[in-house]
C-alpha cells in the first residue's frame, strides 16, 4: 500500500507508528508541500482536499485520508488478536475511542494547529486568544484522564493514545507549559514507554523537533 505523506507532519506520525504495531510495509511517498507537491494534478485526482497523510490500497480499490479514519481502517483490516485492544470490536468500547479521536481531531489538534502552525507556515504572530483555546483544550483533556488508568480509555494503548500522544508531544516540542496538567504529563509518559519498542524517537520525536525548530525559526522573524 502506497502511504503519501511528509516526515513531519504530525497526521503522518500516527500512521507510520501504528504500522510498526502492525508490522505492515508502506511504499512511503513523500509529498513535499513546501514545493506545491499536494496540490499537483495527479495528486489532487486521488485527494481533493490535497493532505496528507493519505493511503492508496491499490488492490482493494481505497483510498483514503484523515488520519484517524487511516487508523481505524489498517487496526480493523490488519489487527491480529493480539492487536485487539489497539481498537476493540465491542461496540461501546469501541465508541469510547471513537470518542478521544473526535476530541483529537475537533478540539485538541485543531487548537494546536491554529496556534503554532500560521506562525510556521507564515511566520504570523502567536494569538493569545489561540493559545487560551488550546490551554482549554488541554483542560477539557486534563479531566477526560482517569488517575487509575494508565491509558485514555484504559490499562492498554488504542489508537486514540496514538493520535493524541502525537499531538500532545507536538505540543511539548512547541515548549507549551504542560505543568497545570498533572494527568497529561503522566499519560504521555506512559504513552511513550509502550511506543518507545516500535521506533518512537525516529517515527514522532526527531521530527517533533524539527518542527519545532521550525516554528523557532520563524518566530524570531514574526
Ligand atoms: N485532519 C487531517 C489533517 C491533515 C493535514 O492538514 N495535513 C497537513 C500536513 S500536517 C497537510 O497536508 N497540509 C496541506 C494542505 O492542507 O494543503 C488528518 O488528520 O489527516
Amino acid at each position: 500500500m502506497n502511504l503519501y505523506y511528509l516526515d513531519v507532519s504530525p497526521p503522518c506520525r500516527s500512521v507510520l507508528l501504528l504500522g510498526r504495531i502492525l508490522n505492515l510495509e508502506f511504499t512511503l511517498k513523500t509529498v513535499n508541500i513546501q514545493n506545491g507537491d499536494h496540490l499537483k494534478k495527479e495528486f489532487l485526482e486521488l485527494n481533493p482536499t490535497h493532505t496528507v497523510p493519505t493511503l492508496q490500497i491499490t488492490e482493494n480499490n481505497l483510498v483514503l485520508w484523515e488520519s484517524r479514519v487511516i487508523l481505524s481502517y489498517l487496526a480493523s483490516a490488519y489487527g491480529k488478536s493480539e492487536h485487539e485492544h489497539l481498537y476493540p470490536k465491542d461496540v461501546e468500547k469501541r465508541a469510547i475511542v471513537d470518542l478521544y479521536l473526535q476530541f483529537d481531531l475537533s478540539t485538541l489538534f485543531q487548537r494546536t494547529y491554529e496556534y503554532f502552525f500560521p506562525t510556521i507556515l507564515f511566520g504570523a504572530l502567536l494569538d493569545e486568544a489561540k493559545k487560551a483555546k488550546l490551554a482549554e483544550g488541554l483542560r477539557f483533556f486534563e479531566a477526560m484522564l482517569s488517575k487509575d488508568k494508565k491509558f485514555c480509555t484504559s490499562d492498554d494503548l488504542t489508537i486514540a493514545d496514538i493520535s493524541l500522544c502525537i499531538t500532545v508531544s507536538q505540543i511539548e516540542a512547541f515548549e507549551f507549559d504542560l505543568y497545570p496538567y498533572p494527568k497529561v504529563r503522566k499519560w504521555i509518559v506512559n504513552c511513550k514507554n509502550e511506543l518507545q519498542q516500535y521506533g518512537y524517537e525516529e517515527i514522532n520525536s526527531a521530527p517533533a523537533e524539527i518542527l519545532a525548530s521550525i516554528f523557532r525559526s520563524k518566530l524570531k522573524y514574526s
